[in-house]
């Protein structure tokens, strides 16, 4: 069971939500977890349960980074607004980092996440 980190910044929220519900039949064999809303919006989208952290801008991200450092994510399928400026860039920034430094595969789209989610199962299967 692979431990997959969920986030969505808000223009992107019904993406993920959409893509967590077409995806809900490998996603529900893995352990979820998610910054406040984006994990509160999968939850009641999909039915699915979700760990939350903290809301990404006050510290959700981090926590996610966290995560990372320690060998406890995955996988993390973080959909990024390019058009929107985030207050807790720096944030979003050290995510995206420690994911690259640590080797984590890392979605920032859906046709990414596609292939992310696709590769983790053939990696599951040949365990
Ligand atoms: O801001 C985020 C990621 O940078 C996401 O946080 P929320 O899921 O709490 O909106």
């Amino acid at each position: 069971m692979a431990r997959i980190g969920l986030v969505a910044h808000d223009d992107k929220k019904d993406d993920l939500c959409a893509w967590a519900e077409r995806h809900k039949a490998k996603l529900s064999q893995h352990q979820l977890w998610g910054t406040g809303t984006t994990g509160s919006r999968v939850m009641a989208a999909t039915g699915m349960t979700v760990s939350l952290l903290k809301s990404g801008p006050l510290g959700g991200d981090q926590q996610l980074g966290a995560m990372i450092c320690e060998g406890k994510l995955d996988m993390l399928i973080f959909f990024i607004d390019p058009l929107s400026a985030q207050p807790h860039d720096v944030d979003v920034k050290a995510l995206t980092r420690l994911a690259t430094l640590y080797d984590v595969p890392l979605a920032n789209n859906r046709s990414t996440a596609d292939a992310v989610l696709a590769f983790l199962v053939d990696r599951t299967d040949s365990e």
